[in-house]
């Protein structure tokens, strides 16, 4: 068991080809990218013992709940055969917390604080000290990058911790494929506690975005269906694709925006399952183009990745979910002939990504981002397929170290209230700073 302080991170992700149609267990294709969502967890003083804290800034959330004043007694009681958590919200758990967030009344704000409340609920006790979560993401939120997914993966990592359910990762060997049998038992039992933080945040997701948050790397996902469990094919060579991954800024909300295709398909079934079959049909084809060996990645190979990029975002836009922001992004990129472009995520806003060709000149990739940041939109530079969650623990063995981070947390306590996206990274960010271990 772990006990706070300790830092929890998840990576946000990109889907390539397949979203909405993975919700009705059609396959998607999708890649954990570089930017990231963190929570810190911190004990607290003895006089607020009794009390949890969420300190949400990226949602300007801050609230405080009396222990004892939550619902503990109509959390379900867990199976003793299975230790992973059923793939369906409790209903009278979910009604009883409707008392605890009266006071939380904005969507943004009610649906995160509502992961949490779930999550910490069923998996800790109320014996267990008062404690404070801070999240921070480098993520934008509501934009189609997997924030949501990217924070419920942190809670559940967290709490699972907390509660001994899962134990840290354990350091696997030199060579970072090298599979670890106690790390994936850990890890699939974040990303299934995760996923019922993904149904409080937007109700019915396909849990392509919490696999991703949580096993890292690109993956081919299939939501399960009659009865049949999920497929997760993790891609391994995944080719070095050169991708803009733009934010149009607009804001959306994911529940939104599945909601609406879930209309669609039940005013229109017959043009609306064609289209998802057509969805589909283009991901099995990216599927098989991705998999091929780099040397046979040719022009050809390239050619045929951006034509099935055009076609699933105009199934998409078939499907309702573009916004004119979205076809302004995609426009100026087909005008400087960079590429191809499609939304990415839910959409009705959020990010765009262009696939470029090869051969196209830096000054014209400048002049595309230049022309999309002139109207306010955000250009961002990520990688693609890096780590799952992890975690950052302070080594007690270690009178300095252990100082040391007494007094980092002290900044990361300011940083994670304060601090803009480039702060957070420095200061606590994977790949900025030593000690982060995934599982
Ligand atoms: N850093 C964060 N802090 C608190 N809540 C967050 C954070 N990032 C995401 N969320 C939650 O996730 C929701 C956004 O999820 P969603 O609509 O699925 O968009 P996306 O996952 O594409 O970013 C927010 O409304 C909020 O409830
Ligand atoms: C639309 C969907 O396919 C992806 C949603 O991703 P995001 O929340 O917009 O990052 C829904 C899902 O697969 O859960
Ligand atoms: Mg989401």
């Amino acid at each position: 068991m772990v006990s706070a302080p300790f830092l929890v991170s998840a990576p946000g992700k990109v889907i390539l080809f397949g979203e909405h149609a993975a919700v009705y267990g059609k396959p998607a294709i999708a890649a954990a990218v570089s930017l990231r969502s963190y929570l810190l967890t911190t004990k607290h003083a003895p006089e607020f013992s009794d009390v949890v804290t969420l300190e949400f800034p990226d949602v300007e959330l801050q609230y405080s709940w009396k222990i004892l004043s939550l619902p503990w007694n109509v959390v379900p009681k867990r199976s003793m055969d299975t230790v992973r958590p059923p793939s369906e919200l409790n209903t009278a758990l979910m009604e009883a917390l409707e008392q605890s967030l009266v006071a939380v009344l904005h969507p943004l704000q009610r649906s995160a604080a509502l992961a949490f409340l779930y999550l910490y609920l069923c998996l800790c006790n109320p014996d267990m000290p008062g404690m404070t979560f801070s999240v921070r993401s480098t993520l934008p939120i509501g934009a189609g990058l997997g924030s949501s997914a990217s924070v419920s993966v942190c809670l559940a990592a967290a709490l699972c911790l907390l509660s001994g359910e899962v134990s840290p990762p354990e350091t696997k060997g030199d060579d970072d494929s090298d599979f670890n049998a106690a790390n994936y038992a850990n890890i699939e039992l974040i990303d299934a506690w995760a996923f019922l933080g993904e149904r409080c945040l937007h109700g019915n997701p396909s849990g392509i975005d919490n696999a991703v948050a949580s096993h890292g790397g690109a993956v081919m996902f299939q939501r399960m269906t009659k009865g049949n469990p999920n497929v997760r094919e993790s891609m391994r060579n995944f080719p070095p694709l050169k991708l803009l991954l733009i934010d149009s800024r607009q804001p959306r909300r994911t529940a939104v925006q599945v909601a609406n295709v879930a209309t669609l398909l039940q005013n229109y079934p017959l043009v609306t399952e064609p289209i998802l079959n057509g969805i589909q049909a283009l991901t099995s084809e990216a599927y098989k183009l991705l998999l091929m060996p780099n040397e046979k990645c040719d022009d050809l190979w390239e050619e045929r990745l951006r034509e099935l990029v055009r076609v699933n975002h105009g199934l998409l836009v078939a499907l309702g979910v573009s916004h004119p922001k979205l076809e302004a992004i995609r426009m100026a990129a087909d005008e400087l002939e960079i590429g191809e472009t499609k939304l990415t995520g839910a959409g009705g806003g959020g990010c765009a990504i262009t696939l470029v060709k090869r051969d196209v000149e830096e000054s014209r990739i400048l002049e595309l981002k230049e022309r999309l940041e002139g109207h306010g939109f955000e250009v961002f530079e990520t990688s693609l397929g890096g780590f799952g969650a992890g975690c950052l623990l302070p080594t007690k063995s270690d009178a300095t170290e252990w100082e040391e981070w007494e007094e980092k947390l002290f900044s990361l306590h300011h940083m994670l209230g304060l601090g803009d996206r480039e702060d957070i990274q420095k200061t606590v960010g994977v790949g900025s700073i030593d000690g982060w271990a995934f599982w």
